[in-house]
C-alpha cells in the first residue's frame, strides 16, 4: 500500500531523513521505532505531505504522492494522528470527531461517528463537553478516532502512549490490534519499542535519520542487540 524509498528530508540545510526506506502492505500493523529526536515524527509528516522532502519517492497505492499537498493525499486516504494529541480543545468532542470528516460530510458520516463511539464509548459518553475537559488518555483516543473519520486506508499514529498510564497504553494499543484485525493498516510511530513491536507485524528502527534495522516484529523483539540498545531488556 505505501513505499518509501530513498527519503531524505531537511529542516532548512539540516537533514534529518538521510535516503530512508520503508514499506507497508495492506492490514498490516508496522511499527517505526528509535530514539529521542531520530526522527520518527518528520517521517510521519513526510508521508502525510506536511512536511516537504528533499529527495526520494513515496508511493501509495502504486501512485507517486510525493509532490501532492497534504488535503489530497487525506482524500487518497491517508490519515494522521498527530503526536500530542493536538486535539481542538474548546471545541467539543463531536465537533472534533465531525472535523476529522473533512470533506466526507456524506451519508456515512453517521455511521462513522457511530463507529468510533462503538470503539470509545467513552467518548459517546462525554460528546458535548470541550475535548479539553477530557483526560489525556480520552484525548488521544480522540485524536485516533477523528483520525478515522477520515475513512482512511492508511491510519499514521504518532507516539500514541505518550504520557499514558501503562493501563491506558494497554486499552490504546489493543484499539490499534482490533482496527488492524478490521483490515485497517497502520504505520505506527513509538518510542516504546517493546509494546509497539509487540503487536506489530514488522518494524523498522531509526537511528539519527537512517533506518538500521528492520523485519519481523518477533524477530526485532529477540534479538540480542535490540533487546540491549532498543529494547531495555
Ligand atoms: N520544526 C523543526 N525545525 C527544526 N528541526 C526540527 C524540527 N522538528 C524536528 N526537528 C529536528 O529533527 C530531528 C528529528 O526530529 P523528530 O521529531 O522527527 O524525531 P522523533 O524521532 O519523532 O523524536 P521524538 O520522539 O522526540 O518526537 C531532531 O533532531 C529534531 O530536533
Amino acid at each position: 500500500m505505501l513505499t518509501v524509498e530513498g527519503l531524505s528530508s531537511a529542516y532548512g540545510r539540516i537533514t534529518v531523513l538521510h535516503e530512508v526506506s520503508l514499506t507497508v502492505a495492506q492490514g498490516e500493523i508496522v511499527a517505526l521505532v528509535g530514539s529521542n529526536g531520530a526522527g520518527k515524527t518528520t517521517l510521519l509528516r513526510t508521508i502525510s505531505g506536511v512536511q516537504p522532502l528533499t529527495q526520494g519517492r513515496i508511493l501509495f497505492d502504486g501512485r507517486p504522492i510525493e509532490r501532492m499537498p497534504a488535503h489530497t493525499r487525506v482524500g487518497l486516504g491517508i490519515a494522521q494522528s498527530p503526536e500530542g494529541r493536538q486535539v481542538f480543545g474548546p471545541l467539543s468532542v463531536e465537533d472534533n470527531l465531525r472535523l476529522g470528516a473533512f470533506r466526507r460530510q456524506d451519508a456515512g458520516l453517521a455511521e462513522r461517528l457511530a463507529q468510533a463511539y462503538a470503539m470509545f464509548p467513552i467518548l459517546k459518553d462525554k460528546r458535548a463537553i470541550p475535548a479539553m475537559s477530557l483526560s489525556g488518555g480520552q484525548q488521544q483516543m480522540l485524536a485516533i478516532a477523528r483520525a478515522l473519520m477520515a475513512a482512511p486506508k492508511l491510519l499514521l499514529l504518532d507516539e500514541p502512549s505518550l504520557g499514558l498510564a501503562p493501563l491506558l497504553v494497554d486499552q490504546i494499543l489493543n484499539a490499534v490490534v482490533s482496527l488492524r484485525d478490521q483490515g485497517m493498516t497502520i504505520l505506527l510511530v513509538e518510542q516504546n519499542a517493546s509494546a509497539a513491536l509487540a503487536i506489530a507485524d514488522r518494524g523498522y528502527v531509526l537511528e539519527t535519520g537512517k533506518m538500521v534495522h528492520q523485519g519481523a516484529a518477533q524477530s526485532l523483539l529477540a534479538d540480542p542487540k535490540m533487546r540491549a540498545a532498543y529494547l531495555g531488556l
